[in-house]
Protein backbone atom coordinates (compact mmCIF):
# COMPACT_ATOMS: atom_id res chain seq x y z
CA UNK A 1 0.00 0.00 0.00
CA UNK A 2 1.22 3.51 -0.95
CA UNK A 3 2.53 4.68 2.71
CA UNK A 4 0.24 8.05 2.27
CA UNK A 5 -2.75 6.05 1.91
CA UNK A 6 -1.74 4.11 4.97
CA UNK A 7 -1.22 7.18 6.49
CA UNK A 8 -4.31 8.60 5.08
CA UNK A 9 -6.46 5.41 6.36
CA UNK A 10 -4.70 6.38 9.88
CA UNK A 11 -5.99 9.45 9.78
CA UNK A 12 -8.85 8.60 9.25
CA UNK A 13 -9.48 6.19 11.62
CA UNK A 14 -7.50 8.61 14.84
CA UNK A 15 -10.30 9.04 17.46
CA UNK A 16 -9.39 13.22 16.87
CA UNK A 17 -7.69 15.33 14.17
CA UNK A 18 -5.87 18.61 14.20
CA UNK A 19 -6.49 20.13 10.69
CA UNK A 20 -5.80 23.40 9.36
CA UNK A 21 -8.39 25.59 7.19
CA UNK A 22 -7.47 28.00 4.51
CA UNK A 23 -9.75 30.34 2.88
CA UNK A 24 -9.12 33.35 0.83
CA UNK A 25 -12.40 34.92 -0.25
CA UNK A 26 -13.72 37.76 -2.55
CA UNK A 27 -12.52 40.34 -0.46
CA UNK A 28 -9.11 39.43 -1.24
CA UNK A 29 -7.82 40.66 2.27
CA UNK A 30 -5.64 37.72 2.96
CA UNK A 31 -5.17 34.24 3.79
CA UNK A 32 -7.77 33.00 6.98
CA UNK A 33 -5.44 30.17 8.72
CA UNK A 34 -7.45 27.93 10.92
CA UNK A 35 -5.56 25.29 13.54
CA UNK A 36 -8.70 23.18 14.25
CA UNK A 37 -9.08 20.33 16.61
CA UNK A 38 -11.54 17.61 15.31
CA UNK A 39 -12.89 14.99 17.73
CA UNK A 40 -14.89 12.73 15.92
CA UNK A 41 -17.19 13.17 12.79
CA UNK A 42 -20.45 13.82 11.97
CA UNK A 43 -23.39 15.68 14.06
CA UNK A 44 -21.29 14.00 17.42
CA UNK A 45 -18.18 16.09 16.30
CA UNK A 46 -16.18 18.51 18.58
CA UNK A 47 -14.16 21.25 17.42
CA UNK A 48 -11.49 23.44 19.25
CA UNK A 49 -9.87 26.35 17.70
CA UNK A 50 -6.64 26.49 18.54
CA UNK A 51 -5.40 28.97 16.46
CA UNK A 52 -6.25 31.75 13.74
CA UNK A 53 -4.20 34.22 12.10
CA UNK A 54 -5.74 35.94 9.12
CA UNK A 55 -2.25 36.34 7.03
CA UNK A 56 -2.77 39.79 5.29
CA UNK A 57 -1.92 39.74 1.30
CA UNK A 58 0.51 42.58 -0.05
CA UNK A 59 -0.62 44.99 -2.42
CA UNK A 60 1.86 43.17 -5.26
CA UNK A 61 -0.11 39.97 -4.40
CA UNK A 62 -3.67 41.15 -4.60
CA UNK A 63 -3.15 42.99 -7.77
CA UNK A 64 -1.65 39.82 -9.85
CA UNK A 65 -5.17 38.03 -8.32
CA UNK A 66 -7.06 40.95 -9.41
CA UNK A 67 -5.83 40.94 -13.03
CA UNK A 68 -7.95 38.15 -13.24
CA UNK A 69 -10.36 38.20 -10.82
CA UNK A 70 -14.20 37.87 -11.41
CA UNK A 71 -13.12 39.28 -15.19
CA UNK A 72 -14.90 37.28 -18.33
CA UNK A 73 -11.64 38.09 -20.55
CA UNK A 74 -8.35 37.56 -19.33
CA UNK A 75 -4.47 37.07 -20.00
CA UNK A 76 -4.56 33.26 -20.22
CA UNK A 77 -1.06 33.10 -19.21
CA UNK A 78 -1.49 34.95 -15.92
CA UNK A 79 -4.34 32.33 -14.61
CA UNK A 80 -2.04 29.63 -15.69
CA UNK A 81 1.20 30.44 -13.60
CA UNK A 82 -1.13 32.04 -10.75
CA UNK A 83 -2.32 28.67 -10.38
CA UNK A 84 0.49 26.49 -8.57
CA UNK A 85 2.28 30.77 -7.36
CA UNK A 86 -0.97 30.40 -5.14
CA UNK A 87 -1.24 27.18 -4.29
CA UNK A 88 2.57 27.45 -3.42
CA UNK A 89 2.20 31.00 -1.73
CA UNK A 90 -0.65 29.70 0.72
CA UNK A 91 1.92 26.68 1.53
CA UNK A 92 4.47 29.09 2.73
CA UNK A 93 2.00 31.09 4.66
CA UNK A 94 1.18 28.26 6.41
CA UNK A 95 4.60 27.34 7.39
CA UNK A 96 4.94 31.45 8.80
CA UNK A 97 1.59 30.57 10.74
CA UNK A 98 2.96 27.02 11.99
CA UNK A 99 6.38 29.01 12.91
CA UNK A 100 4.78 31.45 14.75
CA UNK A 101 2.40 29.06 16.83
CA UNK A 102 5.36 26.97 17.66
CA UNK A 103 3.51 24.02 15.90
CA UNK A 104 5.87 21.55 13.44
CA UNK A 105 3.86 20.66 10.22
CA UNK A 106 4.46 17.10 11.62
CA UNK A 107 2.02 17.62 14.46
CA UNK A 108 -0.81 18.49 11.83
CA UNK A 109 -2.81 15.96 10.08
CA UNK A 110 -4.58 17.45 6.96
CA UNK A 111 -5.06 20.68 5.34
CA UNK A 112 -7.91 21.74 3.74
CA UNK A 113 -7.80 24.70 1.16
CA UNK A 114 -10.11 26.46 -0.39
CA UNK A 115 -8.13 28.59 -2.60
CA UNK A 116 -8.81 31.77 -4.56
CA UNK A 117 -12.34 32.04 -6.66
CA UNK A 118 -11.75 33.41 -9.83
CA UNK A 119 -14.68 33.13 -11.90
CA UNK A 120 -18.19 32.37 -10.37
CA UNK A 121 -20.53 31.08 -12.95
CA UNK A 122 -23.84 29.68 -12.56
CA UNK A 123 -26.24 28.83 -14.59
CA UNK A 124 -28.47 31.49 -14.32
CA UNK A 125 -25.51 33.92 -14.16
CA UNK A 126 -23.88 32.96 -17.50
CA UNK A 127 -27.37 32.02 -19.68
CA UNK A 128 -25.11 29.95 -22.02
CA UNK A 129 -27.79 27.15 -22.54
CA UNK A 130 -25.62 24.34 -23.18
CA UNK A 131 -23.39 24.75 -20.19
CA UNK A 132 -23.46 23.82 -16.85
CA UNK A 133 -23.21 25.51 -13.47
CA UNK A 134 -19.58 26.56 -13.22
CA UNK A 135 -17.15 27.75 -10.65
CA UNK A 136 -13.20 28.11 -10.38
CA UNK A 137 -10.62 28.21 -7.68
CA UNK A 138 -7.20 28.11 -8.24
CA UNK A 139 -3.96 27.51 -6.24
CA UNK A 140 -3.72 23.60 -7.03
CA UNK A 141 -3.79 21.73 -3.85
CA UNK A 142 -0.49 19.35 -5.08
CA UNK A 143 1.70 23.02 -4.67
CA UNK A 144 -0.12 23.00 -1.46
CA UNK A 145 0.75 19.53 0.06
CA UNK A 146 4.42 19.11 -1.48
CA UNK A 147 5.27 23.00 -0.46
CA UNK A 148 4.01 22.05 3.53
CA UNK A 149 5.12 18.34 3.06
CA UNK A 150 0.88 18.18 5.01
CA UNK A 151 -1.90 15.65 2.55
CA UNK A 152 -4.23 18.46 1.29
CA UNK A 153 -7.81 19.02 0.41
CA UNK A 154 -8.82 21.06 -2.22
CA UNK A 155 -11.26 22.05 -4.82
CA UNK A 156 -14.36 21.45 -2.43
CA UNK A 157 -16.65 22.94 -5.11
CA UNK A 158 -16.50 20.92 -8.12
CA UNK A 159 -18.24 17.87 -6.05
CA UNK A 160 -21.33 20.05 -5.37
CA UNK A 161 -21.27 21.30 -8.74
CA UNK A 162 -21.06 17.74 -10.30
CA UNK A 163 -24.19 16.78 -7.80
CA UNK A 164 -26.14 19.69 -9.17
CA UNK A 165 -25.43 22.34 -7.09
CA UNK A 166 -23.74 25.99 -7.67
CA UNK A 167 -20.94 25.11 -6.14
CA UNK A 168 -21.99 27.50 -2.94
CA UNK A 169 -22.44 28.22 -0.51
CA UNK A 170 -21.12 25.28 1.54
CA UNK A 171 -21.18 27.20 4.73
CA UNK A 172 -24.12 25.44 5.39
CA UNK A 173 -22.39 21.53 5.93
CA UNK A 174 -20.03 23.59 8.70
CA UNK A 175 -23.10 24.94 9.91
CA UNK A 176 -24.93 22.21 10.91
CA UNK A 177 -22.16 20.30 12.56
CA UNK A 178 -21.12 22.99 14.41
CA UNK A 179 -24.04 25.57 15.20
CA UNK A 180 -27.29 23.14 15.39
CA UNK A 181 -29.25 23.62 18.63
CA UNK A 182 -32.25 21.30 19.26
CA UNK A 183 -35.65 23.88 19.99
CA UNK A 184 -33.73 27.07 18.62
CA UNK A 185 -34.29 28.22 15.13
CA UNK A 186 -30.70 29.49 13.94
CA UNK A 187 -29.77 31.53 11.25
CA UNK A 188 -26.15 31.90 10.56
CA UNK A 189 -25.81 35.14 8.32
CA UNK A 190 -22.24 35.23 6.37
CA UNK A 191 -21.10 38.96 5.25
CA UNK A 192 -18.15 38.74 3.32
CA UNK A 193 -17.43 40.13 -0.23
CA UNK A 194 -20.91 38.44 -1.26
CA UNK A 195 -23.69 37.38 1.70
CA UNK A 196 -25.18 34.46 2.39
CA UNK A 197 -26.85 32.85 5.31
CA UNK A 198 -27.86 28.79 6.46
CA UNK A 199 -30.91 28.18 8.21
CA UNK A 200 -30.18 25.88 10.91
CA UNK A 201 -34.29 24.70 12.07
CA UNK A 202 -34.31 23.78 15.87
CA UNK A 203 -35.83 20.74 14.85
CA UNK A 204 -31.86 19.37 14.02
CA UNK A 205 -33.31 17.93 11.07
CA UNK A 206 -30.82 17.87 8.15
CA UNK A 207 -32.75 17.62 5.47
CA UNK A 208 -34.64 21.13 6.40
CA UNK A 209 -31.72 22.92 6.76
CA UNK A 210 -31.62 26.02 3.92
CA UNK A 211 -28.74 28.01 2.11
CA UNK A 212 -28.43 30.97 -0.44
CA UNK A 213 -26.69 33.94 -1.33
CA UNK A 214 -28.36 37.00 -0.80
CA UNK A 215 -25.95 39.42 -2.99
CA UNK A 216 -23.49 41.88 -2.15
CA UNK A 217 -21.83 41.60 1.17
CA UNK A 218 -18.87 44.32 1.57
CA UNK A 219 -17.36 43.63 -1.83
CA UNK A 220 -19.30 46.97 -3.27
CA UNK A 221 -18.59 48.89 -0.35
CA UNK A 222 -14.93 47.67 -0.52
CA UNK A 223 -14.71 48.61 -4.65
CA UNK A 224 -16.22 52.31 -3.90
CA UNK A 225 -13.57 52.76 -0.62
CA UNK A 226 -10.62 51.69 -3.03
CA UNK A 227 -12.42 54.06 -6.02
CA UNK A 228 -12.94 56.98 -4.26
CA UNK A 229 -11.25 56.98 -0.74
CA UNK A 230 -8.16 55.18 -1.52
CA UNK A 231 -9.11 52.86 1.31
CA UNK A 232 -9.53 49.10 0.97
CA UNK A 233 -12.83 49.54 2.97
CA UNK A 234 -14.59 51.57 4.92
CA UNK A 235 -13.58 51.12 8.83
CA UNK A 236 -16.23 50.54 10.71
CA UNK A 237 -18.27 52.25 8.43
CA UNK A 238 -17.61 55.44 9.42
CA UNK A 239 -18.04 57.18 5.94
CA UNK A 240 -21.40 55.31 5.46
CA UNK A 241 -22.60 56.81 8.52
CA UNK A 242 -21.55 60.32 7.45
CA UNK A 243 -23.41 59.98 4.19
CA UNK A 244 -27.07 59.90 3.09
CA UNK A 245 -28.81 57.10 1.03
CA UNK A 246 -30.27 57.82 -2.37
CA UNK A 247 -33.49 56.49 -2.52
CA UNK A 248 -34.05 56.13 -6.13
CA UNK A 249 -30.45 55.17 -6.98
CA UNK A 250 -31.22 52.22 -4.23
CA UNK A 251 -34.40 51.27 -6.37
CA UNK A 252 -32.22 50.91 -9.11
CA UNK A 253 -29.52 48.78 -7.42
CA UNK A 254 -31.99 46.19 -6.59
CA UNK A 255 -33.24 45.73 -10.11
CA UNK A 256 -31.27 42.50 -11.29
CA UNK A 257 -32.97 39.35 -11.95
CA UNK A 258 -30.48 37.42 -8.93
CA UNK A 259 -33.20 39.12 -6.68
CA UNK A 260 -36.23 37.72 -8.52
CA UNK A 261 -34.89 34.22 -8.91
CA UNK A 262 -35.85 31.65 -6.96
CA UNK A 263 -33.74 30.21 -3.90
CA UNK A 264 -31.30 29.20 -3.42
CA UNK A 265 -29.04 31.11 -5.93
CA UNK A 266 -25.66 32.37 -5.80
CA UNK A 267 -23.47 35.19 -7.01
CA UNK A 268 -20.23 37.37 -6.97
CA UNK A 269 -18.20 40.44 -8.19
CA UNK A 270 -18.48 39.02 -11.50
CA UNK A 271 -22.31 40.64 -11.53
CA UNK A 272 -21.59 43.32 -8.33
CA UNK A 273 -19.53 45.35 -9.27
CA UNK A 274 -18.54 48.90 -10.15
CA UNK A 275 -19.88 48.89 -13.63
CA UNK A 276 -23.38 47.58 -12.02
CA UNK A 277 -23.15 50.60 -9.76
CA UNK A 278 -22.12 52.85 -12.75
CA UNK A 279 -25.49 51.63 -14.65
CA UNK A 280 -27.47 51.53 -11.56
CA UNK A 281 -27.03 55.36 -11.40
CA UNK A 282 -27.27 55.71 -15.45
CA UNK A 283 -30.54 54.57 -15.20
CA UNK A 284 -31.35 56.60 -11.91
CA UNK A 285 -29.73 59.93 -13.20
CA UNK A 286 -27.67 59.73 -9.93
CA UNK A 287 -24.31 59.98 -11.74
CA UNK A 288 -23.79 63.42 -9.30
CA UNK A 289 -24.16 62.04 -6.07
CA UNK A 290 -21.03 62.15 -3.78
CA UNK A 291 -19.40 59.55 -3.20
CA UNK A 292 -19.93 59.30 1.08
CA UNK A 293 -23.92 59.28 -0.21
CA UNK A 294 -23.00 56.56 -2.85
CA UNK A 295 -21.38 54.40 0.15
CA UNK A 296 -24.14 54.85 2.11
CA UNK A 297 -26.57 53.92 -0.39
CA UNK A 298 -24.33 50.88 -1.41
CA UNK A 299 -24.41 49.65 2.43
CA UNK A 300 -28.34 49.88 2.57
CA UNK A 301 -28.75 48.14 -0.79
CA UNK A 302 -26.64 45.22 0.99
CA UNK A 303 -28.58 45.10 3.89
CA UNK A 304 -31.83 45.40 2.13
CA UNK A 305 -30.82 42.66 0.22
CA UNK A 306 -30.03 40.35 3.32
CA UNK A 307 -32.92 41.17 4.51
CA UNK A 308 -35.29 40.91 1.59
CA UNK A 309 -33.71 37.55 1.01
CA UNK A 310 -34.66 36.33 4.75
CA UNK A 311 -38.27 37.54 4.80
CA UNK A 312 -38.75 34.84 2.16
CA UNK A 313 -38.90 32.02 4.44
CA UNK A 314 -38.88 33.50 7.64
CA UNK A 315 -42.38 32.44 9.34
CA UNK A 316 -44.48 34.72 11.75
CA UNK A 317 -45.63 31.61 13.85
CA UNK A 318 -42.25 30.82 14.54
CA UNK A 319 -38.99 32.42 16.22
CA UNK A 320 -35.36 32.76 14.91
CA UNK A 321 -32.25 33.66 16.56
CA UNK A 322 -29.39 35.53 14.09
CA UNK A 323 -25.42 34.69 14.25
CA UNK A 324 -23.59 36.91 12.22
CA UNK A 325 -20.16 36.22 10.71
CA UNK A 326 -17.39 37.43 8.08
CA UNK A 327 -15.99 41.07 7.82
CA UNK A 328 -19.33 43.04 7.40
CA UNK A 329 -19.68 42.21 11.11
CA UNK A 330 -17.56 44.73 11.80
CA UNK A 331 -19.51 47.22 9.97
CA UNK A 332 -21.98 48.84 12.40
CA UNK A 333 -23.72 50.82 9.95
CA UNK A 334 -24.34 47.32 8.28
CA UNK A 335 -25.26 45.40 11.12
CA UNK A 336 -27.97 47.86 12.39
CA UNK A 337 -29.71 48.20 8.80
CA UNK A 338 -30.19 44.82 9.08
CA UNK A 339 -31.43 44.70 13.00
CA UNK A 340 -33.41 47.45 12.20
CA UNK A 341 -35.38 45.28 9.88
CA UNK A 342 -35.85 42.39 11.91
CA UNK A 343 -36.85 43.64 14.96
CA UNK A 344 -37.59 40.17 15.96
CA UNK A 345 -34.80 38.01 15.34
CA UNK A 346 -31.88 39.02 17.68
CA UNK A 347 -28.50 39.55 15.84
CA UNK A 348 -25.29 38.80 17.50
CA UNK A 349 -22.05 37.60 16.24
CA UNK A 350 -21.06 33.20 16.00
CA UNK A 351 -18.15 34.47 18.63
CA UNK A 352 -20.81 34.02 21.05
CA UNK A 353 -21.34 30.80 19.86
CA UNK A 354 -17.71 29.76 19.98
CA UNK A 355 -15.64 30.57 16.49
CA UNK A 356 -14.94 33.94 15.89
CA UNK A 357 -16.74 35.09 12.97
CA UNK A 358 -13.97 35.99 11.07
CA UNK A 359 -12.54 32.49 11.23
CA UNK A 360 -15.42 30.81 10.17
CA UNK A 361 -15.31 30.41 6.74
CA UNK A 362 -11.58 29.21 7.18
CA UNK A 363 -13.07 26.31 10.07
CA UNK A 364 -15.47 25.77 7.85
CA UNK A 365 -13.24 23.53 5.12
CA UNK A 366 -11.61 22.10 7.73
CA UNK A 367 -14.75 20.43 9.07
CA UNK A 368 -15.55 19.52 5.10
CA UNK A 369 -11.96 18.13 5.34
CA UNK A 370 -12.77 16.05 8.44
CA UNK A 371 -16.19 14.50 6.90
CA UNK A 372 -14.24 13.49 3.49
CA UNK A 373 -11.82 11.39 5.76
CA UNK A 374 -13.89 10.54 8.64
CA UNK A 375 -17.06 11.07 8.54
CA UNK A 376 -19.63 12.30 5.46
CA UNK A 377 -22.87 10.42 6.70
CA UNK A 378 -24.95 13.00 7.01
CA UNK A 379 -28.04 12.67 4.84
CA UNK A 380 -29.67 16.60 3.92
CA UNK A 381 -32.45 14.85 2.11
CA UNK A 382 -32.92 15.67 -1.54
CA UNK A 383 -32.68 19.20 -0.31
CA UNK A 384 -32.13 21.75 -3.41
CA UNK A 385 -28.54 22.91 -3.17
CA UNK A 386 -27.11 21.08 -0.52
CA UNK A 387 -26.64 17.82 -1.76
CA UNK A 388 -25.33 14.70 0.21
CA UNK A 389 -21.64 14.56 -0.82
CA UNK A 390 -18.18 14.30 0.32
CA UNK A 391 -15.47 17.22 -0.98
CA UNK A 392 -11.92 17.88 -1.63
CA UNK A 393 -9.42 16.38 -3.67
CA UNK A 394 -6.89 14.45 -1.85
CA UNK A 395 -3.09 15.47 -2.67
CA UNK A 396 0.07 13.74 -1.36
CA UNK A 397 2.80 15.85 -0.52
CA UNK A 398 5.24 12.79 -2.55
N1 LIG B 1 -13.60 47.02 11.00
C1 LIG B 1 -14.29 46.88 9.87
N2 LIG B 1 -15.20 47.81 9.50
C2 LIG B 1 -15.91 47.68 8.36
N3 LIG B 1 -15.77 46.66 7.50
C3 LIG B 1 -14.89 45.69 7.82
C4 LIG B 1 -14.10 45.75 9.01
N4 LIG B 1 -13.31 44.65 9.04
C5 LIG B 1 -13.58 43.95 7.90
N5 LIG B 1 -14.52 44.56 7.17
C6 LIG B 1 -15.06 44.16 5.87
O1 LIG B 1 -14.93 42.79 5.71
C7 LIG B 1 -14.23 42.48 4.51
C8 LIG B 1 -13.52 41.17 4.67
O2 LIG B 1 -14.51 40.23 4.95
P1 LIG B 1 -14.29 38.68 4.82
O3 LIG B 1 -12.88 38.36 5.16
O4 LIG B 1 -15.38 38.03 5.57
O5 LIG B 1 -14.52 38.49 3.28
P2 LIG B 1 -14.18 37.25 2.37
O6 LIG B 1 -14.06 36.02 3.19
O7 LIG B 1 -13.06 37.64 1.51
O8 LIG B 1 -15.49 37.20 1.49
P3 LIG B 1 -16.41 35.96 1.03
O9 LIG B 1 -17.02 35.39 2.25
O10 LIG B 1 -17.38 36.61 0.12
O11 LIG B 1 -15.53 35.02 0.31
C9 LIG B 1 -13.35 43.68 4.26
O12 LIG B 1 -12.99 43.79 2.91
C10 LIG B 1 -14.28 44.79 4.73
O13 LIG B 1 -15.22 45.13 3.74
C1 LIG C 1 -17.86 30.75 -5.40
C2 LIG C 1 -17.42 31.31 -4.10
O1 LIG C 1 -16.25 31.34 -3.79
N1 LIG C 1 -18.39 31.74 -3.29
C3 LIG C 1 -18.13 32.25 -1.96
C4 LIG C 1 -18.41 33.74 -1.92
O2 LIG C 1 -18.11 34.26 -0.62
C5 LIG C 1 -19.31 34.25 0.13
C6 LIG C 1 -20.30 33.60 -0.77
O3 LIG C 1 -19.78 33.96 -2.05
C7 LIG C 1 -20.26 32.06 -0.61
O4 LIG C 1 -21.31 31.54 -1.36
C8 LIG C 1 -18.94 31.43 -1.01
O5 LIG C 1 -18.08 31.11 0.05
C9 LIG C 1 -18.43 30.48 1.25
C10 LIG C 1 -17.24 30.02 2.00
C11 LIG C 1 -19.40 29.33 1.07
O6 LIG C 1 -19.32 28.59 0.08
O7 LIG C 1 -20.19 29.12 1.97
Amino acid sequence: MNSYVQQLCQIAQQPSRRIIGLMSGTSLDGLDVALCRITGAGPAMQLELEYFTTVPYTDAFRNEIRKVFAKSEINFRQLCVLNPYLGRQHGQMVLACLADWGVAAAEVDLLASHGQTVYHAPQKQHGLPHFPNATLQIGDGDHVAVTTGIITLSDFRQKHLAAGGEGAPLAVYGDYLLFTKPGENRILLNLGGIANFTYLPGTADAAAVFTTDTGPGNTLIDALARQYFDQPYDQEGAIAARGHIHPGLLHYLKQHPFFEADFPKTTGPEVFNLHYLQEAQQRSGTTSVKPEDLLATLTRFSADTVVQAMRHFLRADQTYQLYASGGGAHNPVLMRHIREQLPGCPLRRTDELGIPGDAKEAVLFAVLANETVAGGGTDFGGREGVPSISMGKISFPG
